[in-house]
């Protein structure tokens, strides 16, 4: 067992209209200013687990069992796989304005690098105003990215036609989301934070800014500016097509033909990939779902909602939570079982992701069935064309499907180190076999477990324990224990 078990803290909101979405644990609620208990100690199995991984990655930068070479050779790949992306960082002036920005509030610690708040706080004097303490704290992000727009109050209202509430777009666990129109005619997304005290509202406003600051990549969505005059709201470039989610399980699900559901697993990896790698800092995004990609007009995925997302310093494995934030149907065993946050948590989501993409089905449905309860033995039984999206009929790409429903069902293993990383996912999404077969032909050794990956697989995750687990999870946290 590692660290504590996390508690579950249950969502109290009841929006009428998102009973049918995965429900989000109450950030909320575990915002509620007591600072969650985050640490790095480590159990001796996590940190195994985690040590074995890396091991494993420094001899060899292939599947830790061969399953990825085994399963690329079963499908066929005739297909030609789409240009190559390159996840691009950002710019070496914002790195230097980040840097300057934590130099500047004197870092000691990166515990909650997530948040801002925790060690900006203190070195304000508390006889300030708080919109004196917000706006060090924003001058010192505006610094950072200058390129931001501080609306005023008034911009943002004649924007949306007085927060009209026709105009709202999404409605979060956290937020409402208005659709706005710029007076340069540039379409806007408002996020006005909703839940909780002032406190609470500045805490989320600025966690979500502080890491989204250094965010630069097509694949992750776009901050045009802020306002911080009253109330809180950040305000994005609009994404016309709305949430994947919105319209996987809703009534335009037409709109998302095979191509395009191929094209955003591709978009969604890409911008992971980024998160995960490219950025000068590791993000983990924590809560990676359908409703948190939005859709350009040209079906380009934008992963957003980095209110949870939290920094992952080199040199620490994993972070340790004692209280659920994220969304039901989406946790990965090890975090609902011993709060383990990773990149292989993210990982364990995009796979959801990717079963939701592929079979039309959300997270969790109306009979609260969970999703990857559901596919595995389809998927162990090697019943594909039973997880297909009917509505699909039979218009898809046989050797796109082959690579997401492999990568799929990598990405949903129980244990995190048969996990492929997102470096790995993305070559497998396009089909790229050269690539995966390019550790072999360096003569690494070959892909072998060893005993104490057997040893741990058998002892802690094994299979029937795992959904079983999943499932007694899932019903504790929405109420149904019996
Ligand atoms: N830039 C945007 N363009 C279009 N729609 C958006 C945009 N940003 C958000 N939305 C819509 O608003 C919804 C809620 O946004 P968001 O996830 O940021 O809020 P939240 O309160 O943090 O949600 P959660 O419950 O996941 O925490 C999204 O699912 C999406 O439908």
């Amino acid at each position: 067992m590692v660290g504590s078990t996390p508690t579950f803290v249950r969502r109290k909101d009841d929006e009428k209209d998102n009973l049918n979405k995965p429900k989000r644990v109450s950030l909320g609620e575990a915002l509620h200013l007591k600072p969650k208990e985050e640490h790095l100690s480590c159990s001796s199995s996590a940190h195994d687990l985690r040590h074995l991984e890396e091991e494993k990655e420094k001899e060899n930068i292939a599947s830790p069992r061969g399953t990825l070479e085994v399963c690329m050779n079963d499908f066929d790949f005739d297909s030609p796989p789409l240009a190559k992306r390159e996840a691009s960082c950002s710019s070496t002036r914002a790195h230097n304005n980040w840097s300057n920005f934590f130099k500047l509030l004197k870092k000691k610690s990166f515990k909650r690098l997530g948040s801002l708040t925790h060690f900006i706080s203190p070195k304000i004097p508390k006889w300030k105003s708080r919109s004196s303490r917000e706006s060090h704290v924003l001058s010192k992000l505006y610094n950072f990215n200058s390129s931001w727009v501080t609306f005023n109050p008034s911009d943002l209202r004649k924007a949306t036609h007085n927060f009209d509430s026709e105009n709202i777009i999404g409605r979060g666990g956290f937020a409402d989301v208005y659709k706005g129109c710029l007076q340069d005619g540039q379409l806007i997304a408002v996020k006005k934070l909703n839940k909780g005290t002032t406190e609470e509202k500045t805490a989320g406003f600025l966690s979500e800014l502080g890491v989204i600051a250094h965010v630069d990549h097509r694949n992750t969505a776009k901050l045009v500016g802020c306002c911080v005059e009253g109330e809180m709201q950040l305000v994005f470039e609009l994404s016309t097509l709305g949430s994947l989610g919105s319209l996987l399980h809703g009534s335009d699900k037409n709109k998302l033909d095979w191509s395009k559901r191929y094209k955003i697993a591709l978009g969604i990896a890409d911008g992971l990939l980024y998160l995960h790698e490219s950025c000068h800092r590791r993000i983990i995004h924590r809560d990676i779902k359908a409703e948190n990609i939005l859709l350009t007009e040209n079906f380009e995925p934008q992963i957003c909602d980095f209110g949870l997302a939290k920094w992952l310093p080199e040199q620490w494995t994993h972070y340790n939570v004692s209280k659920f934030e994220g969304t039901f149907g989406y946790f990965a065993p090890e975090y609902f079982m011993h709060g383990i946050v990773d990149e292989k948590t993210d990982v364990y989501s995009f796979g959801v992701l990717l079963l939701e993409i592929i079979t039309g089905r959300p997270a969790v449905d109306h009979l609260q069935q969970n999703i990857v309860i559901w596919a595995k033995p389809l998927l162990n039984g090697n019943h594909i064309k039973d997880l297909i999206d009917p509505s699909l009929g039979d218009d898809y790409d046989r050797g796109q499907l082959g690579c997401l429903v492999i990568t799929a069902s990598l990405c949903i293993e129980q244990t995190p180190l048969l996990r492929p990383r997102m470096r790995q996912i993305v070559t497998l999404l396009r089909g790229d076999k050269h690539l995966m077969q390019f550790p072999r032909a360096r003569g690494n050794r070959p892909l072998e477990r060893t005993y104490s990956e057997e040893l741990l697989d058998a002892h802690e995750y094994n299979s029937t324990k795992y959904l079983t687990q999943l499932k007694r999870h899932q019903e504790i946290a929405l109420g149904m224990e019996s």
